[in-house]
Formats: structure tokens, sequence, C-alpha cells
């Protein structure tokens, strides 16, 4: 879940791009960059850190140009080294380039047909340089000298076939305009809209319809599953439909934790379905011990916020802040490596003790992935002088490995794989614990949407919507991403010298 966004424009874009970034920040955290592009010239900046820290004024200042892509990084793929920050650049044909949110699932094998059919070379082990690579293969296919709408979406189509998985992506060609697409399944978010300048119309894509709100472009909708977007460098915006059988199957997850609660995706408000999974959540509850004795309701901040304040509500008990967040603190879920994932909850969350000291307490977060999270925070709930601690999650159990680009690939580092609620409640130290049933977390997010015919709920039962994950396909991203694999690669990239295409640090 990286965060993309592309604008064509009417006057320099840089500053556009850097405040949507800035939006989209909470989907990655370990890279950022930008490319724009003015008379047939690119400009490219990227690095690894936060979108505040690569983009220092001496940089912006040398991004220039009416049209560009940008992205946030947190990697799915490859590793965490700064010449895997995205955009991606080749050459040929026309200078292309590309930012990717998700994940492909045959990136061995289509490594090994641009190497050996393709006759491209590739100098990262990212699956989003692949899928470049695959595009502007298709593209330079098509052996024109100026491409057209058609040649575009021809070459989209031919990217569908080729590519597995789940993926968002933002593109330029250099000279001629702007592309965006999206998978088959939809399972990635992506949206387009407009706003009216003085000098005209001026469009963006990007992840999430949050980045639009807030640069004043209005949504127009999101991409549907297969389809693309391209908005030529003069402004003129063509659809298509690339993929022969779409089918909207989006990630749920998105819902439960990566997007912002102020996102609108595929015509869900993320907030009003928190708001319901909070109901839900409630109604399990009161049937489960109808004469509870919880005192008080207290979130786990950030995101659990806005279903605790349902849940509470639905109850009828106290809603409290009890925790308070270090705002210069990110997200913990999206850090890189166990070690600091750990520390980071005793730095970004403290308890106030006054809300806790003899209370029985329902603490509520959106989501129990590896347990990280809710270990100390019960910790934290006992230490302020709680009485009994139970917890709740607005997510049912995480079981099973994502594969569509969101960070988790090895069951064994998911604390609920193959254990009960008992026994997940008994590894945190709850007095009790609640699941979301899986139902009920559909039900809140479809909230009578019938167009959504099916969510990727893979992380919750393990049935992925592309059809072609085997028990083979999920041993091997075990092997190569847990965390155990990833800090052995650690030590190898720290050795590595990089050869790659940002502009001067
Ligand atoms: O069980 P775990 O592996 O700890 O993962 C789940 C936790 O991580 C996320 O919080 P995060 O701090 O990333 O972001 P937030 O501030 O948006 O809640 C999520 O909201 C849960 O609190
Ligand atoms: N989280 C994502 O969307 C990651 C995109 C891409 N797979 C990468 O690792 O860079
Ligand atoms: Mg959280």
């Amino acid at each position: 879940m990286c965060g993309i966004v592309g604008i064509v424009g009417k006057s320099n874009i840089n500053q556009a791009l850097y405040d949507a970034l800035t939006v989209l920040q909470h989907r990655g955290q370990d890279a950022a960059g930008m490319v724009t592009s003015k008379n047939g010239r690119l400009f490219l900046r990227k690095d690894n850190g936060l979108v505040r820290d690569v983009f220092r004024t001496r940089h912006m200042k040398e991004l220039i140009g009416n049209v560009g892509i940008g992205h946030v990084r947190y990697p799915t793929a490859g590793s965490s080294s700064s010449a895997e920050a995205q955009p991606f650049y080749v050459n040929s044909p026309y200078g292309i380039t590309l930012a990717h949110n998700g994940n492909l699932t045959n990136v061995e094998q289509l490594a090994k047909e641009i190497y050996e059919s393709d006759l491209r070379h590739m100098n990262t082990n990212s699956d989003s340089e692949v899928m470049l690579n695959v595009f502007a293969h298709e593209l330079s296919r098509r052996g024109k000298l100026q491409p057209t709408k058609e040649d575009v979406f021809a070459a989209v189509s031919r990217v569908h076939e080729r590519c597995r998985g789940g993926y968002a992506v933002v593109s330029m060609i250099t000279g001629y305009g702007v592309l965006g697409f999206r998978d088959p399944h939809g399972i990635r978010p992506i949206v387009f809209g407009q706003r009216h300048t003085e000098e005209g119309v001026e469009y963006m894509i990007a992840s999430e319809s949050v980045a639009l709100d807030v640069l004043g472009f209005k949504l127009i909708r999101d991409l549907a599953p297969g389809e693309a977007v391209y908005i030529t460098e003069d402004g003129q915006l063509h659809t298509r439909q690339c993929a022969k059988d779409p089918v909207l199957n989006p990630c749920i997850f998105e819902q439960v934790y990566l997007a912002r609660p102020d996102s609108i995706i595929d015509g869900v408000s993320v907030y009003k379905a928190r708001l319901r999974m909070g109901e839900k959540l409630a109604d399990k509850i009161l049937n489960e011990r109808p004469d509870h004795d919880i005192d008080v309701v207290i979130p786990i901040p950030d995101t659990s916020r806005t279903s605790a304040l349902e849940l509470a509500n639905r109850l009828g008990v106290k809603y409290r802040e009890g925790f308070v967040k270090n705002r210069y603190i990110g997200r913990t879920f999206i850090m890189p490596g166990q070690a600091a994932r750990k520390k980071s909850v005793r730095q970004k969350l403290n308890a106030i003790d006054l809300e806790f000291r003899g209370k029985n307490v329902m603490l509520v977060d959106d989501s129990i992935v590896r347990g990280t999270t809710c270990k100390q925070i019960i910790q934290m709930a006992r230490e302020a002088g709680a009485k009994n601690v139970y917890f709740c999650s607005a997510a049912p159990a995480v079981r099973y490995p994502n594969v569509y680009g969101i960070d988790m690939p090895s069951v064994h580092e998911l604390i609920a794989h193959n254990r009960t609620t008992e026994e997940v409640a008994a590894l945190i130290g709850a007095d009790w614990l609640v699941y979301q049933d899986l139902q009920d977390l559909v039900d809140s997010v479809g909230g009578g949407k019938i167009q959504i015919e099916k969510f990727d709920c893979a992380v919750f039962d393990g049935k992925y919507v592309t059809g072609d994950i085997d028990d083979k396909y999920l041993q091997h991203i075990e092997k190569v991403r847990s965390d155990l694999a990833l800090t052995a690669q650690q030590v190898a990239n720290n050795a590595t010298i990089d050869l790659h295409n940002s502009s001067a640090g």
C-alpha cells in the first residue's frame, strides 16, 4: 500500500505533487519520489525518507513542468534501498516513468521474460521496475514515433494479460501524457478528478480521494477494475476498459486500516464504514455478554478512533481518550522490521492513568496483526491501574498472508495464525478478547453498495481473489520476505553500491 499521484496541470505542479504526497504519507513512510517533465526533459528526485525530508527547497526549485507523477513507498517487494524508491524510469520508448501501489505475484517469471524475450535490463529487484518494463516493451512493440491513445490503451491491455497480482499505477509518457490504470480485480484503490483554474482544467489521479479534496480537485470517480485513464499533456481526458473479464474485488483492509477515514473508495465512505464496524462489534459484545461490566471504552489511536466512538455509543458506555499519541511518530505497522515496530509503540503512545485506575476498560483497535501494539498497550493499561483489561478488534483475526501490496508475507508473524481467540487473548494478556465476525465486516463496508461483488478478504479467510495463489507461492514469499529474511538482506543492501537516477542529493 504505497501512495501514488499523477497530475496534468496548466502551470508548475511540483508543489501540488508535494502536497498530495504529504496527504498520502500514511500509505508509505519509507521513501518518496516525484518526476516532472518540461520541454521533453525529465526532473526526478527520490530517496528514502518522509516527503518533507526527501524534497528540500533546492530540489523543489528544479522539479519544473506542468506534468508529473509521485510516490510514497512502503516496500512489499525487493528491498528498502533508495534505489528502489519510485518513480522508475526507462528511456525507451519515449522516456517512460512509473509509480506503483501493489504487488505482482508472477514477478520472477516476468523478470525472466523481460530479459530473455524482451531483451531488457533491470537494475533492481523491484516488481514495479518489472511492471514498467512490461509496459514499455508493449508500447514499443506498437512501433509508433508518436503514440496515440489507442497505442497506450493497447499496451495496458497487454500489461493486464502478462502481470498478475494487485496494482494501481500512474505512469508518464514524456511529451505525451499521464496514464493511470487499475488491475482487473480492482484490488488497490485509484481515483481521478479535476479542478478549474484560470488557465484551464487540471487533472489529478491519486490513490485516495482525500488527496483530491485537499488540493481542491473534484472527484470524478474511481477507476473501474481493469480500466485506464489517459490525460494528454494538452488536457484531453480519455478512459478505456482494457481488461477482458474485469470484476471488482477491492481490498477490505483499506477500509479497516490503510486508508484515511476522510477518503471515499469505490463509493464507500471509509469513515462511515468504520462507524458501522463499531456498531456491529458492539452488537457482538452485547450478544456475548449481555450483562458486561465495561466501565469505559478507550481507542488505540489513531485508526481505531472512529469505530471505538460508535462502539461506545451503541454500548451506552463512556468513550475516553486514555492514550495520548505522539504526533511526530509515524504508523507502526508499516515500519520495516519488528525491532523498530516494537520500539515505536512505547514511544508513540502514553496512558493517562486516571482513565484506567480501578476500571474495567474495553480497549478497541482496528485490527490485530502481529500483536505488537496490543501486547504492549494491555500491559500499559494494567500498569496504569486497570482492574480488568478487555480488548476488541474491529476486524476479524488476521490469519493469512497478504500478497497484493500489504507487507504481511509470513504466517508465522501473524499472532492469530492457527490460534483460537482464547489462545490469542492469553498471549496478548487480555481478560476478554472479541474479534469482529467477517460477515459483519463485509456488511459494514458493503453497506448496501451492490456494485461491489466481493471484497478481497484473503488476510481473514485465506481466499485469494485472483485464484492463482497456491501454497508453493506462499511458501516462497515467506522465504524471501519474512522479517528474518529481510534482516539478512539488510546487511547485504548496506554493502551495495547502487546505480540509480535521482538528481543530486
Ligand atoms: O498487531 P500489530 O502488528 O501491532 O498491527 C496492528 C496495529 O498497527 C496499526 O497501527 P499503526 O500504529 O500502524 O497506525 P495508526 O496510528 O494509524 O493506528 C493498527 O492500527 C493497529 O493498531
Ligand atoms: N506497498 C506497495 O504498494 C509497494 C509497491 C511495490 N511492490 C514496492 O515494493 O515498492
Ligand atoms: Mg493503530
